[in-house]
């Protein structure tokens, strides 16, 4: 799902491929700035993307919102798109402190075995990857199928006196692209494989999925966290135009909670064709996708690294006030997206 900022796009077929291309990351061609080797991102029109912080600053200030937007329930923060039923915006839902734990768990007990990642497909189950990164160990190949973190020196012994493949710790944390939670997502068949070993989505986690659930549920039903997809964006990380269709009740939301860098997201309509919005989202913002927004496509064609526009100011303090720099590093250049599902 995953594509490099430099793969070139095949055509600009539909609404929603020009607005992903876009928004997406380029550079310019400049030979100016090439010989300086400081690449420097094309500008890009960004008037067009809704920001739900500052409509609903404005909101409680004025009590007007822009055309096509509505709230949820009078007197509710939870913004809704006219055109798009069952997709609700709720700006800065988690506090700052419920941020820095979900980020920091999103690194260390989400990619832990049995839950899957990346790379699994490459390593097999790796345990620990966190703090081996945090310890500057390095993952060494044992066997054909069997891969162990050992300490710098002891792992550059092996390599040498058996040359056999290796990778630090560190660039497989920075190369994790998605962990799985509950209920295992295959990517190969785009499908849940109940036969594979899962443990229970996390309990608080589950309790703060059902609290933001709850005002995109049919009424009298509590929403059931089953299965969880963890998306780590670098950047040029992008998330092209899909449709979450694997789930099998589609009047249950899709609880999606982002963290670290900002992004845009697109929401476009059923078809391809219909002109997506672009909105902005920041840490701590959650989205729901339910009923008709469920069949409606969407991606992130963008995620902002650089200090004026990651808006990660408060978070990085936060994080490096509780767990010192390691974590806050990690995130200067990282957007993690926890989207929770309902799938029976
Ligand atoms: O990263 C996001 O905000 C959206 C993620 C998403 O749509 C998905 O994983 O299906
Ligand atoms: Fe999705």
């Amino acid at each position: 799902m995953y594509e490099s900022a430099n793969v070139s796009d095949d055509a600009d077929r539909t609404a929603f491929r020009r607005a992903e291309k876009n928004y997406k990351l380029y550079y310019e061609q400049d030979s100016k700035f090439s010989r300086k080797k400081k690449k420097l991102p094309k500008p890009v029109d960004l008037s067009s993307v809704l920001d739900f912080n500052s409509i609903s600053q404005d909101f409680n200030r004025t009590g007007v919102l822009p055309d096509g937007i509505r709230v949820a329930e009078a007197d509710s923060q939870v913004f809704c798109i006219e055109n798009r039923p069952g997709f609700y915006f709720i700006p800065n839902a988690l506090s700052l402190e419920e941020q820095c734990k979900w980020i920091k768990e999103s690194l260390t007990s989400f990619p832990q075995p049995p839950n899957r990642t990346n790379h699994n497909a490459i390593y097999g189950p790796v345990a620990d990857l966190y703090e081996s990164a945090k310890a500057n160990k390095v993952l060494v190949q044992e066997d054909t199928n069997i891969w162990k973190f050992f300490d710098g020196e002891e792992a550059t012994a092996k390599v040498k006196q058996r040359s056999c493949k290796s990778v630090s710790a560190s660039v497989l944390l920075r190369k994790l692209r998605w962990s799985t939670l509950g209920l295992q997502f295959d990517w190969s068949k785009r499908n849940y494989d109940v036969s594979l070993p899962h443990n229970n989505i996390p309990d608080a986690l589950c309790q703060l999925a059902k609290t933001h659930a709850a005002i995109a549920m049919p009424s009298g039903e509590e929403f059931r966290p089953e299965g969880a997809i963890v998306n780590y964006f670098g950047l040029g990380d992008t998330l092209g135009g899909h449709l979450d269709d694997m789930e099998a009740d589609w009047s249950k939301p899709i609880v999606s909670m982002s963290l670290g860098c900002k992004a845009i997201f697109l929401l476009g309509g059923k078809s391809k064709e219909d002109p997506p919005h672009a909105m902005y989202l920041r840490s701590g913002d959650v989205v729901l996708m339910a009923g008709e927004a469920r069949e409606c496509f969407h991606g992130v064609p963008r995620i902002f690294i650089d200090e004026e526009n990651a808006d990660i100011g408060a978070l990085e303090s936060e994080l490096s006030h509780e767990n010192g720099d390691f974590i806050a590093e990690y995130i200067k250049t990282l957007r993690i997206n926890i989207n929770i599902r309902q799938v029976f």
